[in-house]
C-alpha cells in the first residue's frame, strides 16, 4: 500500500525573488495493492509533480509518504535502497527517458544487475521474459530505442519498469503523444498487463476519457488540491464539481471533433 498524507510541496515563482506557491497543497491519496487509480487535471494542476513525490523521487516540503507502513518520505538514501524499485514512474516522453546508445537488452539488463545482482545467464533468460510480458519481439533486445516505433518504445518503458518487480507504476501522461489507435492498443495492453500481474497502477492524464477507461478510482487534481474522487463512476454525471464538468466538456468536444 502506498499512501501520501497531507502532501505540500513548494516551487519558487519564476523571477519571483525567494516568494513559493504550492505545486501540490495538502494532498491525501492512498494506492491500495492491485487495481487502477487515475488522476486527471489540466496541464500545471500538479499532476506531475505529486508522481513525483509518490515515488520519491522528490522529498515533499510537508506531508508523509508511507510504503507499505514505511515512511519512505524521512528515509536516508541508503534505507531507500530496500524499497527502490517498488514504486516505479513511467514518463511521457518514452524515448528521451531510454539512453540511445545502449541496446534494449542493456537497458533491461541494468535494473537486474543493481537491485537484484543477477548472473549474466540469469539476467539474459529474465530480459526475454521481460519483452515477453511486454509483447516485444525477442529480437529487440539488439536493438537501440531509437529503432523501435514510438508504441514500442513506450512498452519498453513498461518492460525496463517491469524489470525492478514493482508493487506500483505511476504512468505520467505516457499515452499523450500516439495516435488514437495506437493509444488504444497501449491502454488494452496495460489493462490486461495490470489483470494478469496484480500490480496497482496510477495513470495520470488531462484526459477524463483516459481516466475513465482505465481506471475504478479517479482523482481530479485542480491547482495543487485533489477536489473530487470517484469510485467506479459509472458515467460523466457521476462527477459533481463544476471543474470537473470542465473536463466532461473537453472530452465531449473532442469526441466531437473525431467524429
Ligand atoms: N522543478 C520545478 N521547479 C519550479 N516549478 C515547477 C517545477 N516542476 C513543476 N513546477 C511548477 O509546478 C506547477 C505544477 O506543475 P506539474 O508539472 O506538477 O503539473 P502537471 O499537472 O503535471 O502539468 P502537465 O500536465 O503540463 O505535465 C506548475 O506551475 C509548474 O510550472
Amino acid at each position: 500500500m502506498l499512501k501520501a498524507e497531507h502532501i505540500t510541496k513548494q516551487y519558487q515563482i519564476p523571477g519571483g525573488g525567494h516568494t513559493v506557491f504550492d505545486a501540490v497543497s495538502d494532498v491525501s491519496i492512498e494506492l491500495g495493492d492491485g487495481g487502477v487509480a487515475a488522476i486527471v487535471g489540466e496541464s500545471g494542476s500538479g499532476k506531475s509533480t505529486l508522481a513525483r513525490v509518490l515515488s520519491y523521487v522528490e522529498r515533499p516540503d510537508g506531508g508523509r509518504v508511507f510504503l507499505d507502513g514505511l515512511e519512505v518520505s524521512a528515509c536516508r538514501r541508503k534505507e531507500l535502497r530496500a524499497v527502490r524499485g517498488k514504486v516505479q514512474l513511467v514518463m511521457q516522453n518514452a524515448l528521451g527517458s531510454l539512453d540511445p546508445h545502449q541496446s534494449v537488452g542493456s537497458i533491461l539488463e541494468e535494473p537486474l544487475r543493481l537491485l537484484f545482482h543477477m548472473g549474466a545467464e540469469e539476467r539474459k533468460q529474465r530480459c526475454l521474459e521481460l519483452l515477453d510480458m511486454a509483447r516485444l519481439e525477442r529480437d529487440t533486445l539488439r536493438r537501440r530505442p531509437d529503432e523501435l516505433s514510438g508504441g514500442q518504445q513506450k512498452r519498453l518503458c513498461i518492460a525496463r519498469a517491469l524489470a525492478a518487480q514493482p508493487q506500483h507504476i505511476i504512468f505520467d501522461e505516457s499515452f499523450s503523444g500516439l495516435d488514437v489507435t495506437l493509444k488504444k492498443q497501449v491502454l488494452d495492453f496495460l489493462k490486461e498487463l495490470q489483470t494478469e500481474l496484480q500490480i496497482s497502477f496510477l495513470v495520470i492524464t488531462h484526459d477524463l476519457d483516459t481516466a475513465m477507461y482505465m481506471a475504478g478510482t479517479i482523482h481530479v487534481m485542480r491547482r495543487g488540491k485533489i477536489i473530487e474522487t470517484l469510485e467506479h463512476p459509472r458515467s460523466f454525471s457521476d462527477f459533481q464539481e463544476p471543474y470537473s464538468q470542465e473536463l466532461v466538456k473537453a472530452v465531449r468536444s473532442k469526441r466531437r471533433a473525431l467524429q
